[in-house]
C-alpha cells in the first residue's frame, strides 16, 4: 500500500510554554512554567520515542498534543489544525491519544464504561460503527483476543489487549501512547510494536510513544526526544544519534538500552548533587583501562569486575555495576 505522503509536518510543537492552572483557572502569580521553550517537528510515518523520568512532564505534553489542554494556538499544530480548539480531530479518529484516563475506561456507544464491567470482547470490539471489518480481523488477531472472554472474568493483561485493539480500530493519522503497555507480555508487546510500525511505513501515520520500558524497542523508533525538567534535552532521527560521537554511550546489553538508561541516571545523580547527597563510590584498584572509557568499563564488567569506578584520562569518568555503565 502506498504512504500518503505529505509535506507538511504532522507534529509542530513551537516554542511551547505551560503551566497547570491554579484553583481559580489560571497560573499562579510568579510561578514557573512546567514546560518551557520546547520545539519540536515531526512527519508523517515517523515514530517518536519520548523519554524522561517521572515527572519530566511526558504527559502534560502529549494531554497538550491530544486536545486536553488549552495552549495558544500556533505553539501546537497536529496535522496544521490546534487540537484543543478543533475538537473534529480527535472525533474524526485522525488524531488518537491513548493513556490515562483511557487506561480506566473504554468509550462505548457514546458512554465511558468502566474497563471491567460485564461485557464481553465481542461486544466492545464489535460496538465501534464503520470499522473496516479487515482492519478489525487483523487487530484481533494481532492482540490474539478470544471474543467470548467476559471483560470482569479475564486477566490484566488480557482486558489491556482488548481495550487497546478497540482504541486502534479506526486508522489514525496521528497517535499519542501514554506508557499503556505495561501490562502486556512480551509476544503481545511486540506484535503491537510491529502493528503500529506498519501504520507508520504503509499508512504514513505519526506516532509519539511514552514509555520507560525500553525492551524490544532498539529498533523501533525513527526518532528520539528526551525530556528534563519540562525542557527538551534532545531530539533527533535515530541514525543521527548512533552518528554523533559524543553521545555515543552504544552500549547495549541484551534487551537493554544503556544510552537512554544512563541520560536518567545522569540527571538523577545531578538530583543527588544538588539535594547534597553523596555520589556512588567504588573503585577499581590499581587497575590501568585504556582506550574509550565507556567501553573500558564494559571490559571491566565483561572480565568479572562486579562494580566500580573508572577515572580516564579525558572529561569523561563512569561508574559501573553489575550490568550498568554510567558516566559521571
Ligand atoms: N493536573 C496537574 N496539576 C498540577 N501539576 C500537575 C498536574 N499533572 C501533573 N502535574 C505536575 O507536572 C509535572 C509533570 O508531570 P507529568 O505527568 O507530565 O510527568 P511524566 O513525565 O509523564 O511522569 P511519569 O513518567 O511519572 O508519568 C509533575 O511534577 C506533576 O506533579
Amino acid at each position: 500500500m502506498a504512504v500518503m505522503e505529505s509535506s507538511k509536518p504532522t507534529v509542530e510543537i513551537n516554542g511551547l510554554r505551560f503551566t497547570y492552572p491554579g484553583i481559580d483557572g489560571h497560573p499562579p502569580p510568579g510561578s514557573t512554567p512546567l514546560i518551557d521553550d520546547f520545539s519540536l517537528i515531526l512527519n508523517a510515518g515517523d515514530r517518536c520515542l519520548l523519554v524522561g523520568s517521572n515527572g519530566a512532564g511526558k504527559t502534560t505534553i502529549l494531554k497538550i498534543l491530544g486536545g486536553k489542554h488549552m495552549v495558544e494556538p500556533h505553539m501546537v499544530r497536529v496535522l496544521g489544525r490546534s487540537a484543543f480548539h478543533d475538537t473534529v480531530l480527535a472525533s474524526s479518529g485522525d488524531l488518537c491519544y491513548l493513556g490515562g484516563e483511557w487506561r480506566r475506561d473504554v468509550a462505548f456507544g457514546g458512554f465511558d464504561v468502566p474497563i471491567q464491567m460485564d461485557i464481553s470482547a465481542e461486544k466492545i470490539n464489535f460496538g465501534v460503527a464503520g470499522i473496516d471489518p479487515q482492519r478489525r480481523a487483523e487487530l484481533i488477531k494481532v492482540f490474539d483476543i478470544d471474543l467470548s472472554w467476559r471483560m470482569h472474568k479475564v486477566s490484566d493483561g488480557q482486558r489491556r489487549r482488548v481495550q487497546i485493539c478497540m482504541g486502534l480500530l479506526k486508522p489514525f493519522r496521528v497517535l499519542l501512547l501514554d506508557e499503556i503497555t505495561v501490562d502486556l507480555d512480551v509476544l503481545a508487546r511486540a506484535n503491537l510494536l510491529n502493528f503500529l510500525r506498519k501504520e507508520c511505513e504503509e499508512q504514513g501515520a505519526t506516532i509519539i510513544y511514552a514509555t520507560h520500558i525500553f525492551d524490544g524497542l532498539e529498533k523501533w523508533p525513527s526518532h528520539i526526544v528526551y525530556m528534563a525538567h519540562g525542557k527538551l534535552q534532545l531530539a533527533m532521527p535515530m541514525d543521527k544519534v548512533k552518528e554523533i560521537s559524543n553521545l555515543s554511550l552504544m552500549i547495549s546489553f541484551p534487551g537493554r538500552c544503556l544510552k537512554l538508561e544512563s541520560w536518567l541516571r545522569k540527571e538523577r545523580d545531578e538530583e543527588r548533587k544538588a539535594c547534597g547527597l553523596p555520589e556512588f563510590e567504588s573503585q577499581i584498584e590499581g587497575s590501568r583501562v585504556t582506550g574509550d572509557p565507556a567501553r573500558a568499563a564494559v571490559r571491566a564488567l565483561n572480565n568479572g569486575w562486579a562494580a566500580g569506578r573508572l577515572h580516564s584520562t579525558g572529561e569523561e569518568n563512569f561508574v559501573f555495576s553489575s550490568n550498568r555503565v554510567l558516566r559521571q
